[in-house]
């Protein structure tokens, strides 16, 4: 069964006789003459017809799996490395502590462990790298998900036709039949196996018994699959001892498909004492079959595709015309299967094997004339588990429209409701559809892969991935997994292109008349947007970002949602078609980033919300944003945003009564709660890290008491702080934040002597971030050394360069030099140790070293579980009442973020910013050009909406004489 009797040897001899033969019936059957084999023994060619591959030594380079936390496999094991290192190449390994196989087994085998992989020719992999990781105009091998035009992975392919990379999909490798050469099938099937029987284990005892499955955990719970065919014989053994509970009547296996998926399943099967029987006998046994046993069935297409027209299956017919079939499954079959093990490959117009309707008819509930008593429960139903192991969302079995995932293994899909929960309990079918099952045993699956692969690696390292294609004289399986190449795709492939674009005119269709939002940006703030956007169920929202957790995280909980995966920055053209087919674009993407996007709204005449500062850079734009007679809203957030509005508000009321403003003071600061300050910063991240970073070492200019002060760029402005005592229970301070003069004309307020805006900040944040800026922390300058192509740095390593030391160094060196740059301040020493800056933690790759910084400090400045965060905003306006006498205006807000849901300073500047963008697309902000919300048509309507948000400030005032 399982066990492998042949000897490696034996394996690699067939698989190349296997090549030999396939490539000399191909290339006869072509029309060539020519014969191109070889040895991988002694390093020899062992056929002389053509030339040997071998003859300039590529490097080869095993990359380090890094997009999934469960994969553990590599595509060749360290037996195959040691044949490819005797063969005189040289093997370069990435390091890995999540690879199954350790490394010392790849240096055994001759291999070299390094991060560096730049000199290799040939890039292989399991699945895909990140993009940010490709390296131009290299060989590439790896599962790229790409060949149905995946959206998710279509930024991918881009890169790597930018980049002029060859990629050899694993996927497209296959003999003349047709059939996949490379794959990991059987073990996607053995583990899918492995897991529904855990699964139904657990099904089994929610619904009130208990079953020898029980004792089968999951399948990477297992060293190795013998030991998992162990626990599955053991508990076969307690079935065949009668130990099943007789009202859940004689179980039924359905295996559907004949390849490696369904046989893998089928041998882990073959462990419990198990009778085959035709699909047409599945009725019977199922009613009256022996408890000590379970049945099985495996399903070809024959068994239950018939032709619409006249019921019959035809087999050529149905290879030109899958449209013409459908399937009898539901009727025939599934009433009589408890547990369905799908190993189907499905493609669009192929018939489906289930529907939700079908699944709504078999869930009705079962009566049988034995009956069921309390303790001895009847099944609700015959089918009560699927195990998806082809992964094929909204495919073959329509209703499995999300994968499941190692960890989240199982979900129940009730049917009547049309939802799934993540639980075995509950009315429904349990599913488990996880898509990268031989990652759960990874050992096994890798050497079992490697054997497929290792045939072909010395074609596919014979030259570089930059020269021509037509030039390479590929063995048709290799040849045919080529899918781009020098920068284009192949012609076979180049059907992707055609796919995309009709995915995407499919989906602006689906939007009709919908009006279309193009939201970019997935971070901090962008929740509330979504969610106030969404509850209009005429807005489609189409979501872009960079970040794919980020994005999957925030659209998941939306419907009406569309997500795209994509670097703006680096696709114009994608941005501009995206832009072009929705009616408002809604930046909350970097400020910087804001320029970019601002000119693809003025080239596609679309309307722009942000809530950002109106840069300069932003106002240059202002004369062709009236040209094209478009709307642009800029500083619609919290600050800028609420403080406009609410100061506006209330200037504007001073004015109705003949007051004149003599002064306006406003601050504000995003904080966290009081009760989790508990860091040498007294500050968490609750927006963009960088720009808060970045936020410090900033130029400011106010005026005071009628004289303007201003403060140089650089960190200037962290000795400029006060304290802020407006809330003495809080120990506050407070710094300006940039030019403040400016606001005096746009408000109306020229007659004011002092106009100040500030930041607020726990005190002690000053002090902290001034150490960070001495020791040139806060840098933006481009940083080429952090780059995520170049070897890392540690954080002890950076520090020598900034400090000016050479490293190595000992750790009381470094702290001393450390000191003296901090002009022996011990706090920020204190602060410095304490983010580990002088530590062995590596820099994450970045473009600046302020970027690197921002990102460790977001994961060490985290707002942990049930840790909220607070805004607090005051605005103090001074007035001169016609009287003569003098009046102190507050307006104050105060903002709580919501335990489990939006942060403080997500709702306040979310909401703002979906607001107003509704109200451009409902005609009530018509203004054209450079909008921000300091008139009441704006300002009056948004601060109505946002208090019915719980959005709620205070006023008072103090006459003072
Ligand atoms: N007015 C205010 O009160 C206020 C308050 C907070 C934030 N903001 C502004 O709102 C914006 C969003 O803030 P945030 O805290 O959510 O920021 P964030 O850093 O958390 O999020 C930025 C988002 O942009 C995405 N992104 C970055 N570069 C990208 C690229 N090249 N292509 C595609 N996606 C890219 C990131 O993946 C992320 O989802 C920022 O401009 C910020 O300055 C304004
Ligand atoms: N000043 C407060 C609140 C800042 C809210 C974010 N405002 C950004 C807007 C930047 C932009 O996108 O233009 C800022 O930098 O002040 C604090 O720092 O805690």
């Amino acid at each position: 069964m399982l066990k492998e009797t042949r000897t490696f040897a034996q394996k690699v001899f067939e698989s190349y006789m296997y090549m030999y033969y396939f490539i000399t019936l191909s290339l006869l059957s072509s029309g060539f003459t020519m014969l191109r084999a070889f040895s991988h023994t002694n390093g020899r060619c062992m056929f002389h017809h053509t030339k040997c591959w071998h003859h300039r030594k590529s490097v080869l380079a095993i990359r380090r799996e890094d997009v999934n936390a469960w994969e553990r496999r590599a595509p060749l094991a360290p037996k195959h490395v040691k044949e490819l290192t005797k063969m005189g190449y040289k093997v370069l390994v990435q390091p890995s502590n999540r690879r199954a196989i350790h490394e010392k087994e790849y240096i055994k085998a001759g291999a070299i462990i390094q991060e560096d992989i730049s000199e290799a020719s040939l890039i292989i992999g399991v699945k895909r790298p990140p993009e940010e990781k490709l390296i131009p105009k290299k060989n590439y091998a790896f599962f790229s998900h790409t060949i149905k035009a995946q959206e998710a992975n279509m930024p991918l392919l881009d890169e790597i036709l930018r980049q002029e990379i060859r990629l050899f999909d694993y996927e497209k490798m296959v003999d003349h039949k047709g059939m996949r050469v490379v794959a990991f099938g059987k073990w996607a099937g053995v583990a899918g196996m492995i897991n529904i029987l855990h699964g139904l284990g657990l099904r089994f005892l929610a619904l009130g018994h208990h079953t020898p499955f029980m004792h089968i955990g999951m399948a990477h719970n297992y060293r190795n699959s013998s030991q998992a065919v162990q626990a599955v014989r053991d508990a076969g053994y307690e079935i065949s001892l009668g130990l099943m509970p007789k009202s859940v009547g004689p179980l039924t296996f359905v295996f559907t498909g004949t390849g490696n998926v369904s046989k893998g399943a089928q041998e882990m099967f073959n462990a419990l004492p198990c009778e085959f029987v035709e699909p047409h006998e599945l009725k019977e046994v199922s009613r009256s079959g022996d408890l000590r046993k379970v049945y099985g069935t495996v399903l070809s297409r024959h068994h239950h595709l018939v032709r619409k027209r006249d019921g019959i299956y035809d087999p050529v017919d149905y290879e030109k015309h899958p449209e013409n079939y459908t399937s009898r499954f539901h009727i025939d079959v599934a009433p009589y299967t408890t547990c369905l093990i799908n190993g189907i490959y499905w493609e669009q117009h192929t018939p489906r094997l289930l529907s939700r309707q079908d699944a709504q008819k078999l869930l009705v509930p079962v009566i049988s004339a034995d009956g069921s008593t309390e303790g001895c429960p009847e099944l609700p139903h015959k089918l009560l588990a699927i195990c998806d192991i082809s992964a094929d969302t909204g495919g073959s079995i329509e209703f499995m429209t999300e994968c499941t995932t190692i960890e989240n293994p199982f979900c129940m899909y009730d049917a009547d409701q049309h939802i799934t929960h993540d639980s075995v309990e509950g009315s429904g079918i349990l599913m488990c559809s996880i898509d990268n099952l031989p990652a759960q045993l990874p050992i096994e699956a890798t050497e079992y892969f490697g054997d497929m692969l290792f045939p072909y690696i010395e074609e596919m390292l014979s030259s570089e991935g930059s020269e021509p294609l037509e030039k390479q004289n590929y063995s048709p399986v290799v040849r045919d997994a080529v899918i781009a190449s020098n920068g284009s795709l192949t012609p076979k492939y180049q059907y992707i292109q055609k796919l995309r674009e009709s995915r995407e005119q499919a989906q602006s269709l689906k939007m009709g008349d919908k009006k279309r939002v193009l939201l970019l940006g997935s971070g901090y703030v962008s929740g509330p947007v979504l969610e106030y956007l969404t509850r209009d169920s005429n807005i489609g929202i189409t979501v872009v970002s960079v970040m794919k957790e980020q994005l999957e995280q925030l659209t998941k909980k939306y419907s009406n949602v569309t997500s795209v995966h994509m670097d703006v920055l680096k696709r114009e053209e994608k941005l501009s078609s995206l832009v072009k087919k929705h009616d408002l674009v809604i930046s909350l993407l970097p400020y910087s980033a804001h320029p970019f996007v601002a000119k693809k709204c003025i080239e596609n005449k679309v309307n722009l919300v942000t809530a950002s500062y109106l840069t300069p850079a932003m106002k240059e734009l202002q004369e062709s944003v009236e040209a094209a007679g478009i709307t642009v809203v800029s500083e619609m957030g919290l600050d800028p945003g609420l403080d406009h509005m609410l100061a506006m508000e209330c200037i504007d009321k001073a004015k109705e009564v003949g007051a004149t403003v003599i002064s306006y003071t406003s601050f504000c600061g995003g904080l966290p709660a009081p009760e989790h300050s508990d860091n040498p910063l007294r500050y968490k991240f609750s927006w963009s890290p960088q720009g808060v970073l970045l936020n410090t070492v900033q130029s400011a200019t106010y005026l005071k008491d009628g004289e303007i002060i201003n403060i140089p760029a650089g960190g200037a402005l962290l000795d400029s702080v006060t304290p802020m005592d407006f809330f003495p229970g809080l120990n506050l301070e407070g710094f300006p934040n940039r030019d403040s003069t400016k606001y005096a004309e746009p408000y109306g307020i020229q007659t004011a002597r002092t106009l100040l805006r500030g930041t607020l900040r726990y005190k002690g944040y000053s002090k902290t971030m001034g150490g960070f800026v001495k020791l040139g922390l806060i840098n933006p300058d481009p940083y080429p050394l952090l780059s995520s192509t170049t070897p890392p740095l540690t954080w002890k390593e950076l520090m020598c360069k900034l400090v000016g030391i050479k490293s190595p160094v000992e750790h009381h060196v470094l702290k001393e030099a450390v000191f003296s740059k901090l002009e022996k301040d011990k706090s920020q020493l204190e602060a410095v140790e304490w983010l580990g800056l002088l530590g062995d933690e590596q820099v994450p790759a970045a473009d600046s070293i302020v970027g690197a910084l921002a990102k460790h400090m977001e994961m060490k400045l985290p707002f942990g579980t049930g840790e909220r965060d607070m805004i607090i905003m005051r605005n103090e306006i001074g007035l001169r009442h016609p009287s003569g006498h003098l009046e102190d205006k507050f307006v104050d807000l105060v903002v709580y973020g919501d335990n489990k849901g939006h942060s403080a300073m997500a709702k306040t500047v979310g909401y703002p910013t979906a607001i107003a963008a509704k109200m451009v697309l409902d005609g009530e902000i018509v203004a054209k050009g450079m909008v921000i919300p300091l008139t009441k048509n704006v300002y009056g309507p948004i601060l109505e909406r946002v208090r019915a948000e719980g959005i709620v400030y205070s006023t008072h005032s103090v006459i003072k004489q």
